[in-house]
């Protein structure tokens, strides 16, 4: 069978690799292995080889140059390809599911949602106010789960975000619809009773519910919102007019996009801080700074964020470090010449760039957490800096993403000293997670 398939798969110009076994691939192989797998196919491929992972015959490329052209080339043809249940319970407008003139058109509504002066006068301040609240009284838990916690903070982050008129009752509705939503977009997308996918594209709906009724209701009321909603809904001075449709799938793709993000960065931030008290220190220093120079009760602004120089960048080193994204996921739309191949039309092209984050000619020492080595040269602005994508698609987020996270890190510093309970484990791959939580036992600082 293994040779069969190989057989059906050595159509010439194609790169070298394996495919494994006929449906399932090497997806098996893959997820054992993570990390190991790619690094072993590259020595004996070279950096750029076929096999056939997650249901699809797939180009593996790990070179940083070649991974920054692809993602410069949507329009040479090779556009998102993200998983199909991922499609499904996203929705079909969502940004990772269109090319082309919808592409633009969803994601100039997103930029036009979080651009500098959003953020300053709209969200910044409700980032705010959510952190200074949700991170109070941590000190009288016995133990605190980070991974929960971070989880819960960056999806009520968003939602309130989102839509800031929600009652408890309702906010807690979508926190039950959210999380079962996305367990369903890594599912096998097989709709059968009892599978994680059927559960997902029924949170999907329920929450399609939940939205409609509020944006029925708002229409309703002739009142205007200065939350995200209220900017999609608004017909007046909108260059973005969406579609009721396409204005979920907006909303769904925002608290989607930032939520393992945001949550998992913070999550290793401070694990990696507490490994590091040298980094805690100094990262402490620059969070007393600021609170020294404001009233107890006065909230952090867009220049507080951007003087905090050292936060940036212990968010990039622990982005790159812990590998908070491994890749990205392209497919050709047509037959196209790629690297001296010819990659056929509906292939998934993996840009994988979790290995350029510990490669020795572009960081010294990449497996040290060294959060300095951002301040010293301008790494942010490198072609390899692939940590929030590149090209087309470059996270819109970024600057949103960095800011919630600096924000939640700054009153837990300032208000808390932690220590963690033993044995706890972290696995960082296929995903960055504590399988069992993180748990940390908090004091007032
Ligand atoms: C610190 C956290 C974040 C990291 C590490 C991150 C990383 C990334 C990466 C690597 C991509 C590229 C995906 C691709 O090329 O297919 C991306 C795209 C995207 N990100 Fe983020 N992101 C973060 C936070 C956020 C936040 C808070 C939002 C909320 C609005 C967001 C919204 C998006 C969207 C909508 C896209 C798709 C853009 C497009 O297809 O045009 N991200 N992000």
């Amino acid at each position: 069978l293994l040779r069969w398939n190989q057989m059906r798969y050595s159509k010439k110009g194609l790169p070298p690799g394996t495919m494994g076994w006929p449906v399932f691939g090497e997806t098996t192989e893959f997820l054992k292995q993570g990390p190991d797998f790619m690094k072993n196919q590259r020595l004996r491929y070279g950096s750029f080889f076929k096999s056939h992972i997650l249901g699809c015959p797939t180009i593996v490329s790990m070179d940083a140059e070649l991974n920054r052209y692809i993602l410069m080339s949507e329009s040479k043809g090779l556009v998102a390809g993200y998983p199909q249940s991922m499609l499904d319970i996203l929705g079909t407008c969502n940004i990772a599911a269109v090319h082309g003139p919808s592409h633009k058109l969803m994601r100039g509504s997103l930029l036009s949602l979080i651009s500098p002066a959003m953020l300053k006068d709209h969200l910044l301040p409700k980032i705010d106010e959510f952190m200074r609240s949700y991170l109070c009284g941590w000190d009288e838990l016995e133990t605190v789960d980070i991974q929960e916690k971070t989880k819960h903070m960056a999806f009520l982050s968003s939602l309130l975000q989102v839509a800031e008129t929600l009652k408890k009752t309702e906010v807690e509705e979508y926190r039950t619809e959210f999380f079962k939503l996305v367990v369903g977009t890594l599912s096998v997308p097989i709709d059968l009773p009892g599978t994680n996918y059927r559960y997902g594209v029924q949170a999907r709906n329920n929450i399609d519910r939940l939205l409609t009724s509020v944006v029925q209701e708002r229409r309703g009321s002739g009142k205007t919102f200065t939350d995200m909603l209220g900017y999609l809904m608004k017909k007046e001075d909108n260059k973005y007019l969406l579609t009721d449709k396409e204005i979920r799938d907006q909303v769904v793709t925002i608290l989607y996009s930032g939520y393992e993000t945001v949550s998992t960065t913070s999550m290793m931030a401070l694990k990696y801080l507490h490994d590091h008290p040298k980094a805690l220190e100094e990262l402490r220093r620059e969070h007393l700074a600021i609170r020294d120079r404001k009233r107890p009760d006065e909230p952090l602004n867009l220049d507080d964020i951007k003087s905090m120089k050292f936060t940036r960048a212990v968010i990039f080193e622990t982005s790159r470090l812990a590998t908070i994204v491994n890749g990205v996921l392209r497919k050709t739309t047509h037959d196209l010449e790629l690297n001296g191949y010819l990659i056929p039309k509906g292939w998934r092209i993996y840009v994988y760039t979790r290995e350029i984050n510990y490669d020795t000619s572009l960081y010294e020492d990449p497996m040290i957490f060294n959060p300095w080595r951002w301040m010293e040269k301008s790494l942010e602005s490198k072609s390899y800096f692939l940590l929030f994508g590149g090209g087309a698609r470059l996270c819109p987020g970024k600057e949103l993403g960095i800011s919630e996270v600096s924000s939640f890190i700054h009153y837990f510093v300032t208000r808390y000293k932690w220590e963690e309970k033993r044995g706890e484990k972290l696995v960082v791959f296929p995903r960055v997670s504590a399988p069992k939580g993180y748990h940390v036992r908090v004091s007032p600082y």
